[in-house]
């Protein structure tokens, strides 16, 4: 871009190149793939890693979303991180080796490439969260995505109609091309009948939490939720934030949210699922955009709970000490 707030982020043009210059230096084990289009026409892109990489092995699947907001650019560096993580450490660590050899883990490093690259366009940031899609009989641009999943879509206070608003829900679920082009490839992963994505997490900031499913709802129990299932989720949550120190709770406890990933990933696809809202806790950190120079340290310090989460991904449950 002609100016850039923060030459220190990655740009959606660089990002492509890390995931190209990954992919070169260890093609055993990781592969890059385009599911889709975003609203203006830049590529969606999945990066797959595992051992065997070519073949769909009867694995656990782990999957990772980045940048469904755009001005929460440290989720793209924290994409950026783990995939130098999972591949550079493959032959080396003996914990990454045998998770990469026993899962097979996807990272959509930036789902809302135009947001992203249009809030970093000018020589200031740009405030800007939802996509650039125009809306119907309206001059305000954007969907928030995170809103815009077909679960309990607008069903419960959690999103705005108004096509103004930071939280408009869309016209219609997936009427975001790309939360369609991520619901399609997730359906996708369901081979045999069977969802082979075991668990995920979307990343977020800020406030440092660990959120999991039903935003919809401030019931810990409901359609669609045993206890045992919340159980789960709550304790996977607690024992990935002892590692990174975020404060773990549901989703509602924060504000109710309706069509979010969250829900539609339990809820649809029975898929244990966490939002990760990254560093800064508050504002007074620098909210939305914290200097670049916090990036090595904001994303190093998810290792361990993203390996926790990659440690439990063959059966979630075992952390409640149940089979399934
Ligand atoms: N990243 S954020 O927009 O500040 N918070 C997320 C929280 C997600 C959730 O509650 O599930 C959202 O409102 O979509
Ligand atoms: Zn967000």
């Amino acid at each position: 871009p002609l100016a850039d707030p923060d030459p220190g982020y990655t740009s959606y043009a660089e990002l492509v190149g890390v995931v190209d210059e990954v992919v070169a230096a260890h093609p055993d084990i990781a592969a890059k793939s385009v599911i889709g289009q975003s609203h203006e026409g830049r590529d969606l892109v999945a990066v797959k890693i595992s051992d065997n990489v070519g073949v769909d092995e009867d694995q656990p699947e782990v999957l990772f979303v980045h940048a469904q907001h755009a001005r929460e650019h440290l989720t793209v560096e924290m994409a950026v991180h783990l995939m130098r993580l999972l591949t550079d450490g493959y032959g080396s660590d003996p914990r990454v080796t045998d998770l990469v050899d026993g899962r097979e883990i996807w990272i959509l490093p930036n789902v809302n490439p135009d947001g992203s690259e249009y809030d970093m366009a000018g020589s200031t940031w740009r405030d800007w969260r939802k996509n650039r899609q125009p809306n119907e009989g309206s001059a305000a641009l954007g969907t928030d995505l995170n809103r815009n999943w077909a679960y309990e879509w607008g069903c419960c206070g959690g999103s705005s109609g108004s096509p103004s608003s930071i939280t408009y829900r869309g016209p219609a679920p997936e009427s975001a091309p790309e939360v369609r082009v991520v619901a399609d490839f997730v359906r996708g992963r369901v081979v045999g009948g069977e969802q082979q994505i075991t668990t995920a997490i979307d990343f977020h900031t800020y406030s440092e939490l660990i959120l999991w499913p039903f935003g919809h709802t401030y019931d810990d129990v409901t359609d669609g939720m045993s206890q045992a299932e919340y159980d789960t989720h709550e304790a996977l949550g607690e024992h990935m934030a002892e590692a990174n120190g975020y404060t773990p709770q549901q989703s509602s406890d924060l504000y109710v949210t309706d069509g979010s990933i969250n829900d539609w990933l339990w809820g649809d696809q029975r898929i244990v699922n966490f939002t990760y809202e990254m560093y800064p806790r508050s504002a007074a950190d620098g909210g939305f955009y914290p200097p670049s120079s916090v990036i090595e340290r904001e994303t190093a310090r998810n290792e361990e709970a993203v390996l926790r989460l990659l440690d439990y991904a063959d059966c979630p449950y075992r952390i409640i000490g149940e089979e399934a």
